[in-house]
């Protein structure tokens, strides 16, 4: 059956999940255990791109999914159609009456967008009736995973184009991503995730008007070559757009092209508007731009800006500058919205706890031959250390365990029980899981994406520089609290005592 991308990108997402959620789900509900509340975490075992810090995204995003989730008359009718391997239904009707009714509870927290995060930390934690948590597993992942990864990406791209200076530069990453995405969402949702990390602006017109992200347009070779010279192309653009005119120069020899780009924008002046600047797409970027600032100002246009593109990503960014490039606006596109060197974040989703009959709290945990694998069993929380406004280390504890605000901390490495730091009582801290929703409502306005630009700033300020570095990044500490350590030592040697 063929659908329109209207009907696909439908305004009911309940059906937006594995298949497993519902057969999870369904088995609680014949096993009475659907009501039974439980606890479970979202996070990720290791930073992406082999970096030091990952950046939190996508929270807004899953709190309108979670806000607006229901089982409409047309995905129970669906679900109605699906059969076993007997051909019979695979859900009963009472089951799916159950679902339409379904009015969710959840209390959720979950970490805002913007701040860095790192490996086993809870990014969001679902506490609620079992099957009610089991059903968002999926979507929360599909949501948290990309545009958390995009973040990552963006604020490296912006980091090293030198958007997070102390020293304010005029620098800019613009997203020109669209083209190359993964598909619709994967192209809008990636547009917003950069801005988040950084970005000034996106080519992504649909971006622009669904999350009020600037939006910022050149011109392709297309135009160029439409002409019968390059100079006619230039003044045919700047004629009939005056007032947006970045002339890609590079379509036959670019430094001729900038020439031409000065003698039309001295035109373009005449008549009382100004040449914004140029775009370099091909050929050596840090020479050409070099050669094209000297052009540009000698040419009475020292603030035109020169903006590159051409399959640019951090480490490209990097050597460009210390190459001395001119660049000043830097357009990436592929390597950014696809994040071309790791495709995805592996964050998970696992139960921490869950009530037994008596209503008493039960520590769960998931097993591995890996040691950095096994799940942390709770009702976690995450407090951050600061000292001389730098974040000395995050400790994950246990809310079910006895470790308290104001008590000295002492936090274990999960991968080596070795390593160990400790912070007294008075070190600055504050907790980073934050309340989302209560008894299934929205508690948390989402501030605009220009704050959660500015919370990376600020976040990226405070992270040890050894940390920020692309190549071998230092470590940043995260341990779990001594008490959960021992906890969880205690449940790895039963569990495996049991086996
Ligand atoms: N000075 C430089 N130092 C390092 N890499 C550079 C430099 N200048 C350009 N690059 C990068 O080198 C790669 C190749 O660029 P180049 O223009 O030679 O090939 P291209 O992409 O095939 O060009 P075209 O778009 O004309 O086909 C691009 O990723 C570009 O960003
Ligand atoms: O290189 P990216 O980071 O993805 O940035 C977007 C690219 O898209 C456009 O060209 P396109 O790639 O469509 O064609 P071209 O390579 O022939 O210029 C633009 O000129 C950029 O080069
Ligand atoms: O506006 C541009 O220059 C642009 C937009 C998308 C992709 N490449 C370039």
């Amino acid at each position: 059956m063929m659908n329109r991308l209207a009907d696909v990108y439908r305004p009911s997402l309940s059906l937006l999940t594995d298949l497993y959620q519902l057969t999870m789900a369904y088995g609680y509900w014949k096993n009475d255990l659907a009501d039974r509340t439980a606890v479970f975490h979202l996070f990720f075992r290791s930073n992406p791109f082999d970096g030091g810090y990952t950046i939190a995204c996508g929270l807004q995003t899953a709190i309108d999914y979670l806000a607006n989730l229901q089982f409409n008359d047309d995905d129970l009718r669906y679900l109605e159609t699906l059969t076993g391997a007997d051909s019979q239904p695979l859900f009963e009707n009472a089951f799916l009456d159950y679902l339409g009714n379904l009015s969710f509870e959840w209390d959720i927290d979950a970490i805002p967008e913007g701040t860095t995060v790192y490996p086993h930390e809870p990014l969001v934690r679902v506490c609620g009736p079992m099957l009610q948590c089991q059903l968002v597993e999926t979507p929360l992942l599909n949501l948290i995973n990309f545009q958390t990864l995009v973040a990552t990406k963006s604020a490296r791209v912006c980091s090293a184009a030198g958007v997070f200076s102390q020293t304010p530069t005029k620098d800019r990453v613009i997203e020109f991503g669209l083209r190359r995405a993964q598909g619709i969402d994967g192209g809008l949702s990636a547009s917003r995730a950069s801005y988040v990390g950084g970005c000034a602006g996106t080519s992504n017109v649909l971006a622009g008007n669904v999350f009020e992200i600037p939006i910022v347009g050149t011109h392709a070779h297309s135009w160029v070559m439409t002409f019968d010279s390059e100079q006619e192309a230039f003044q045919r653009y700047a004629d009939a757009m005056p007032n947006n005119c970045v002339f890609l120069v590079d379509t036959y020899d670019t430094l001729e092209g900038v020439r031409r780009a000065v003698e039309v924008g001295k035109r373009l002046r005449e008549s009382g508007h100004e040449m914004l600047g140029i775009r370099l797409d091909s050929g050596d970027l840090a020479w050409l731009s070099i050669e094209a600032r000297k052009i540009l100002d000698a040419g009475g246009f020292p603030d035109a800006s020169i903006v590159a593109s051409n399959d640019l990503d951090e480490r490209l960014i990097t050597s460009l500058k210390l190459q001395g490039a001119r660049i000043d606006t830097w357009g990436v596109g592929t390597k950014l919205a696809t994040a071309y060197d790791q495709p995805a974040l592996g964050g998970v989703y696992k139960l921490g706890a869950i009530r037994d009959d008596d209503g008493q709290w039960q520590h769960r945990i998931k097993l591995s031959e890996q040691t950095v694998k096994v799940s942390n069993p709770g009702i976690l929380q995450v407090r951050r250390f600061e000292s001389d406004g730098e974040h000395r280390g995050d400790m994950i504890y246990d809310e079910l365990l006895d470790w308290r605000t104001g008590d000295d901390a002492t936090m274990i490495d999960p991968a080596d029980a070795y390593r160990q730091k400790s912070f007294p009582a008075d070190t600055t801290s504050r907790d980073l899981l934050t309340p989302v929703l209560r008894g299934g409502e929205v508690v948390y306005a989402s501030p605009p994406l220009d704050e959660m630009q500015d919370v990376v700033h600020s976040e990226l300020q405070a992270t040890p520089s050894a940390v920020k570095r692309f190549e071998n990044p230092h470590e940043y500490p995260v341990g779990l609290e001594q008490g959960l350590h021992e906890l969880k030592a205690q449940m790895i040697r039963d569990a495996r005592a049991r086996k």
